[in-house]
């Protein structure tokens, strides 16, 4: 087994590896006698009858069957995480978290808080906003969602994913996505995490469509990155963590499960730098809407509109001529969660930290705070560029519902973003 981290690029592409030389079975999926005794297993991230394009599945050769397991049992860790959305009504206010504390002790499962749910796992359709705090590396146990997709979001640390595909690297300024049903381990680089998790419950995240924009451009299918083959040959006792149906749940192993030797499909793990985002905007006059900026889509089944967007507001010129650069002020249908992975965030001035957390649910009017208003109402229009920042928007057609650990700790003071605008005067 090599110990640096080996991809395959390309996004959704049908991938084959093997960590040992004649793992993989050639020209079927399922040999009467796979090499080695391994165990073939088929792991479907979408229906069988899925149409073509849409169809996800890889084919794993490992160790030991999945299903060999005892039953699973309520999870006692992890309070924060997968905790229920506030029993009270939800107030139409607009909300901001200054970053999480890293709490000591914890690996990234039990430091894992849910700040924002949109809808529940079982309609197969919503996501959530979890937040992660680690300060020690997952030992002896590995997680799997089967209530979702995993979009991992390093804001500060560097982690290392273990999954059963292979493992991954993940900087800040990277993204990780592990697909609902995987399991992985979360291996600390740097002492300490933390960062934002976004799961997604409906269709797995895809590249938007590009439209007029043309065959290239945002984020390019060839800067996606799949781990090759990687496995862990153990017989010590592993913790098996699952989220399922909005709970946790437990279950221990007398190996670990990471014990994938070969796989071959299309439904893996990846990478992706967000510095390779492919930025556009305006040549000419007014900023164009966000969505020109989303790096993955899960589609809902309402054409046109997102289950969730991943959206960046990456570094970029702007060199838009009469034209209020930053973001204008805006209602939207749309929900959008809003999170700072290093820098300032071109529409708040202040508040909003890196590892902060903004919520704008549907019809909420926002958009930049009075400091900001002021400065790019009266700043001179020469082609500027927007440096050393990186935002990004969780954005849903399902409005999002805090949990009371996320109302409890939200800024009291929000509001006063957007106090202090002077009217308009008329003629
Ligand atoms: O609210 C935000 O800051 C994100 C955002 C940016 C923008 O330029 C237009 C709409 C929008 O929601
Ligand atoms: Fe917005």
């Amino acid at each position: 087994m090599a110990d640096a981290f080996q991809y395959m690029s390309g996004f959704g592409g049908h991938f084959e590896s093997e960590a040992v030389s004649g793992a993989l079975p050639k020209g079927r999926n399922s040999p009467q006698r796979p090499a080695f005794g391994l165990y073939a297993e088929q792991l479907s991230g979408s229906a069988f009858t899925a149409t073509r394009h849409e169809n996800r599945r890889s084919w794993l050769y490992r160790l030991r069957p999945t299903a060999d397991h005892r039953p699973f049992s309520a999870y006692e860790g992890a309070a924060l995480f997968a905790a229920p959305q506030s029993a009270e009504p939800l107030a139409p206010n607009r909300l901001r978290w200054d970053p999480a504390d890293l709490s000591s002790g914890t690996d990234f499962v039990d430091g894992l808080a849910t700040a924002l749910h949109a809808r529940q796992p079982e309609d197969l359709e919503g996501c959530s906003v979890h937040l992660y705090r680690a300060t020690k590396s997952m030992d002896r146990r590995v997680f799997v969602d089967a209530d979702g997709e995993l979009l991992i979001i390093p804001q500060q640390g560097r982690i290392e994913l273990q999954t059963e595909l292979g493992r991954l690297e993940l900087p800040p300024g990277f993204i990780g996505v592990v697909p609902r049903g995987v399991k992985f381990r979360v291996q600390l680089i740097d002492g300490e995490a933390r960062g934002y998790v976004a799961e997604n419950y409906g269709l797995p995240f895809r590249l938007p469509d590009l439209g007029p924009i043309g065959a290239n451009g945002l984020a390019n299918p060839r800067d996606f990155q799949a781990p090759m083959a990687w496995f862990e040959d153990s017989e010590e006792p592993t913790e098996v963590i699952q989220k399922s149906l909005g709970h946790l749940w437990t279950t221990t192993l007398d190996h670990s499960p990471l014990d994938v030797v070969a796989w071959h499909g299309n439904y893996a793990p990846y990478r992706y730098d967000l510095a390779s985002f492919n930025t556009m905007g305006t040549v000419s006059f007014d900023h164009p809407d966000p969505s020109i900026f989303t790096v993955l889509t899960s589609p809902s089944n309402v054409h046109g509109r997102a289950n969730a967007d991943f959206v960046i507001f990456p570094p970029r010129w702007m060199v838009a001529e009469d034209t209020f650069r930053p973001p204008w002020f805006h209602r939207n249908v749309m929900s959008e969660a809003m999170g700072l992975i290093y820098g300032a965030y071109d529409a708040k001035a202040e508040g909003f930290a890196p590892g902060g957390l903004s919520l704008h649910n549907l019809m909420s009017g926002h958009g930049p705070d009075v400091e900001s208003w002021r400065k790019a109402s009266e700043a001179d229009l020469k082609p500027a560029k927007i440096e050393g920042t990186m935002a990004f928007m969780v954005e849903t057609c399902w409005p999002y519902r805090p949990t009371q650990w996320a109302l409890d700790r939200a800024q009291p003071d929000y509001d006063l973003a957007w106090t202090g605008f002077p009217k308009a005067q008329l003629p």
